[in-house]
C-alpha cells in the first residue's frame, strides 16, 4: 500500500518518513537541532514547493516531525511557549492542506512534550498529533504510538512502533512494508534532552 508521507508520534519516540513516487532522489540530512528534506545532488531540477523543508526541528519543549514547512512555525511557536496543542494546530490551519494535484494533507506531530503542558494530560511526557486536509482539521493528544499519513491512512491511528530510540525509530519506518520508501528520521527523548537520527537506506 501507498501512503505517501507519515508520522509516527509517542510520547518519548517519533518518527517521520518520506515515500514518494514523484519524488524519490531525496535525502534526510541532520543539520543541528533540525533535519532537512531535500533534493539529491543528482535530482532532477523542480519547482514543486512542497518537497524541501525541515521534516524535524528540536526544541527545549518537544520535538516537532512532519511533513512540509509547517514544522517551522509548530517548533517556533512551541519554543515561545504556545501549548502543544495549539503550537500544532495554529499553522496547520494558517498554511492549509497542499495546493497540488492530490491536496495532499498536511500532517505533524510533537514528542516530548513536558508535563505541564496544559494541553496535554499525560503523567510524564505527553505527545500531540495532527493533520489538515481539505475536509478536516485534526489534532489530538497521543499517549501510545500513532500513526498519520498524507494518503489511505489520514487519521490518526495506533501504531505498533518497536524502536524506543531515535536511531531504531528512523530504521523501523524506513522498513516498513508501506511502498516507496526514500529516506526517515527518528526522534527520542522528552523536553531539554532530544536525540535525533537519519535513515537514508543503505
Ligand atoms: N512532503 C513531501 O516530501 C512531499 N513530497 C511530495 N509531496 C507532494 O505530494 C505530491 C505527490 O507526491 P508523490 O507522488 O511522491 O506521493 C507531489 O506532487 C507534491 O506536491 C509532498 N508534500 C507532502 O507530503
Amino acid at each position: 500500500m501507498y501512503v505517501g508521507r507519515f508520522v509516527v508520534v509517542g510520547p518519548t519516540v517519533g518518527a517521520y518518513r518520506v515515500s514518494s513516487r514523484s519524488f524519490p532522489n531525496r535525502q534526510a540530512t541532520e543539520r543541528g537541532d533540525a533535519v532537512t528534506i531535500e533534493p539529491t545532488p543528482d535530482a532532477p531540477e523542480t519547482d514543486n514547493p512542497y518537497i524541501s523543508y525541515n521534516g524535524v526541528r528540536v526544541t527545549e519543549r518537544g520535538a516537532v516531525v512532519g511533513n512540509g514547512s509547517h514544522v517551522d512555525p509548530i517548533a517556533e511557536k512551541l519554543a515561545l511557549g504556545y501549548p502543544a496543542r495549539d503550537a500544532l494546530a495554529e499553522p496547520l490551519l494558517s498554511l492549509d492542506f497542499e495546493k497540488d494535484d492530490y491536496d495532499t494533507p498536511r500532517i505533524a506531530g510533537i514528542v516530548g512534550v513536558e508535563e505541564s503542558d496544559p494541553t496535554t494530560t499525560a503523567d510524564g511526557p505527553g505527545a500531540v498529533i495532527g493533520t489538515v486536509r481539505r475536509d478536516a482539521l485534526l489534532v489530538e493528544e497521543v499517549t501510545e504510538p500513532t500513526l498519520v499519513a498524507t494518503y489511505e491512512e489520514d487519521s490518526p491511528t495506533a501504531f505498533d512502533l518497536g524502536a524506543s530510540d531515535a536511531e531504531s525509530a528512523a530504521r523501523e519506518v524506513y522498513d516498513h512494508e508501506f511502498e516507496h520508501a526514500v529516506c526517515s528520521a527518528g526522534v527520542s527523548g522528552s523536553a531539554g534532552d532530544f536525540d535525533v537520527s537519519v535513515y537514508n537506506g543503505e
